[in-house]
């Protein structure tokens, strides 16, 4: 592909990504510093199971509907057969939810934004799955070191979803030519930010542990 067309790719993928953000990265880093008392923490611990998971649940469905508007605005994700749009999405909207969390996470006092305010995992207590939430805060720990701007991390979440190697696409040489064109863009875009070293540290960071077994 010509250096236009990834150029092109770039700003379509960044406004793709402004679009169907929730909340802007300065909106949310305005919030940083504001945590929920140790009382509304308590309140939310002694929520029971059910209400809690109910919060959460309509957190992320909503989240993952904004993912979907995300990848429908993508240049080249279109044109996938819509088999291989679904297959993408189902395995990589979860993922692409995780690496675009670690944006409201504040990984100074371990926090992540939740219902208005900043929240460390012991506000979660009452959903019984301490290992699932304290896997999610150290993924966003280590998002947060790679330091990824927002145009990287634009591009770095189309790349997990856009991944030639997730089973049952249809089309894989049509996925694997949209994700070379996207690896393409952020290699240039870290390029002429001179930050092409972090590269090498992205490419070891797999979104989630391969291993994790689905919840039988
Ligand atoms: C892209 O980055 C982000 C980061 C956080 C949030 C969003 N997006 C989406 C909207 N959001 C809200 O709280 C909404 C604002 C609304 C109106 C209001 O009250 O202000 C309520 C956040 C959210 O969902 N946090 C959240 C969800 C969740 F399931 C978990 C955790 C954290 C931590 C562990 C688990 C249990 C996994």
């Amino acid at each position: 592909s010509s250096i236009m067309e990834i150029e092109n790719l770039t700003q379509n993928v960044l406004n793709a990504h402004r679009q169907t953000c929730q909340f802007r990265f300065e909106d949310l880093q305005l919030l940083r510093w504001e945590t929920f008392t140790r009382n509304e923490v308590y309140s939310y611990q002694r929520k029971s199971m059910e209400e809690m998971w109910e919060r959460c649940a309509w957190r992320i469905t909503d989240a993952i509907q904004y993912i979907v508007e995300f990848a429908k605005k993508m240049d080249g994700f279109m044109q996938l057969s819509q088999n291989d749009q679904i297959v993408l999405l189902k395995a990589g909207a979860m993922e692409v939810l995780l690496v675009r969390m670690c944006r409201a996470f504040n990984y100074q006092n371990n926090t992540v934004f939740f219902e208005g305010k900043y929240a460390g995992p012991e506000l979660f207590k009452s959903l019984g799955c301490g290992e699932l939430i304290n896997n999610f805060f150290t993924f966003s720990q280590n998002m947060c070191t790679l330091g990824l701007l927002e145009p990287e991390l634009a591009l770095f979440a189309a790349l997990v979803l856009v991944d030639s190697s997730r089973p049952f696409l249809q089309e894989k040489d049509k996925v694997e030519q949209l994700q070379k064109n996207l690896e393409l863009a952020l290699k240039n875009l870290m390029r002429k930010s001179h930050r092409e070293g972090i590269l090498v540290k992205v490419r070891k960071t797999k979104p989630l542990d391969s291993k994790l077994s689905p919840i039988k």
